[in-house]
């Protein structure tokens, strides 16, 4: 109980985010499996339901008070812990029922009226483990899945993505054959089908712009089959750095990465109108990922949103010049906010007369992928898609 509050008072009063917190903690304190699981699984817990946390900005000394409220309520502590002992302590603080900071709840609930309850809900769940098979080493989704069955491993085929796999618990699958040789890598299933919605071809001059460490190139890379140029953009060199090993395990030769000092770098003059395709998968406030990623609500403010905002802006004008006379824009986010996603692709395409928007439902239908979206874009929702809530819009340029 100790070494969690120590852990959260790194998160929370430091800001350093969860999962490096917790990998510097194991690091420094001896633990066995069983107390680091623990950890892992309360703190995320914490994090993710989030009651009162809100409070803490006002009133830090509260974190013990809210940690032991937490561990009582989930039953991990009983003894010469009283709850009347506890409650005494909330005495004069309500604590607020809600699992997103107010500021946040408030544009949420604007945003999804009626659906609002159930998605802050759904994304206060952990996630499930999802994998993808990788298209590029020619073996089929159900050869996975059977081979899976000989290894006892439960899965089922998820329900949009053609290549995803959704296991029944959290394994270290990065010690699986599987893993190991390139067949299968973990990613989530929103984010499988934001990449596939690109249509990567082979022979086609690829530009992934945000790649980070290369969850959406791997699958770019795995629709080109090897073939053409993709060209893996970061301004960030140990996230690029992180790509270089997968794409090797992946199998894929024709990835080049490329680290930015900015979306301005005198670099990308090379690439001007060359792309014809260009993902940018562009950082933002990771809303839409809070089931795996809780503590990222409690770094976020209003500020903060409004720098994201003003970067989305700038990547969208700088990185557009890249695209060719008839290539493909398609930006996405791992966002639920419509000032991240709609209003940025509304602004930039005011602006920018010559994209207009491909409707995702054609490239659904053209897919074999069988969601559907009303809107020209998809804005894929935890409580109503079971993956991430990710947002994508494709971009013509005439
Ligand atoms: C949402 S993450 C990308 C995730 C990645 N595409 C994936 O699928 O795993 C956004 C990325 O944008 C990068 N980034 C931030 N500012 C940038 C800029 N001005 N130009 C290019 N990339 C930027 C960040 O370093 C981060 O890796």
């Amino acid at each position: 109980m100790q070494q969690g509050l120590r852990v959260l008072s790194q998160i929370l009063h430091h800001q350093v985010p969860a999962d490096a917190a917790l990998s510097q903690h194991f690091h420094k304190e001896q633990s066995d499996a069983h107390s680091r699981n623990w950890c892992i699984e309360h703190i995320y817990g914490f994090l993710r339901e989030g009651q009162g946390i809100d409070l803490l900005q006002r009133h830090p000394t509260l974190l013990k008070t809210l940690w032991v409220h937490y561990l009582l309520r989930h039953q991990q502590i009983s003894e010469g812990l009283h709850r009347h002992q506890v409650d005494e302590e909330f005495k004069d603080t309500l604590i607020p029922a809600g699992s997103l900071p107010a500021w946040l709840e408030m544009q949420v609930e604007e945003q999804y009226d009626d659906g609002a309850e159930n998605l802050i809900k759904a994304s206060t769940r952990a996630a499930e483990m999802d994998l993808r098979v990788n298209a590029a080493k020619g073996v089929s989704r159900e050869a996975v899945l059977k081979q899976l069955e000989l290894q006892h491993i439960l899965a089922a085929p998820t329900p949009w993505s053609p290549w995803g796999i959704r296991l029944n618990k959290h394994l270290p699958i990065n010690r699986n054959a599987l893993f190991e040789n390139g067949t299968l890598e973990v990613q989530d299933e929103g984010s499988q089908v934001v990449a596939l919605l690109a249509n990567a071809q082979s022979g086609q001059t690829v530009i992934d712009f945000c790649a980070g460490a290369g969850g959406k190139t791997l699958v770019l890379g795995s629709q080109m089959q090897s073939r053409g140029r993709l060209v893996a953009m970061d301004v960030n060199e140990r996230r690029l750095n992180n790509l270089r090993p997968r794409l090797k395990r992946a199998g894929l030769d024709n990835v080049q990465t490329v680290l930015l000092k900015d979306e301005q770098d005198p670099y990308l003059s090379r690439w001007q109108a060359k792309a014809d395709l260009l993902l940018i998968d562009a950082p933002c406030s990771g809303t839409g990922t809070l089931r795996r990623n809780p503590d990222l609500k409690w770094r976020l403010t209003p500020e903060s949103l409004e720098r994201l905002q003003a970067t989305q802006q700038r990547i969208l004008a700088a990185a557009s010049q890249l695209v060719k006379s008839g290539g493909e824009m398609v930006y996405a986010t791992c966002s639920l906010l419509a000032s991240e996603n709609q209003q940025q692709v509304q602004a930039f395409m005011d602006a920018h007369p010559e994209f207009s928007l491909v409707p995702v439902q054609s490239r659904l239908q053209q897919l074999g992928i069988k969601l559907k979206t009303t809107s020209p874009w998809l804005q894929l929702l935890p409580s109503q898609h079971g993956c991430d809530g990710l947002f994508v819009a494709i971009l013509r340029k005439n």
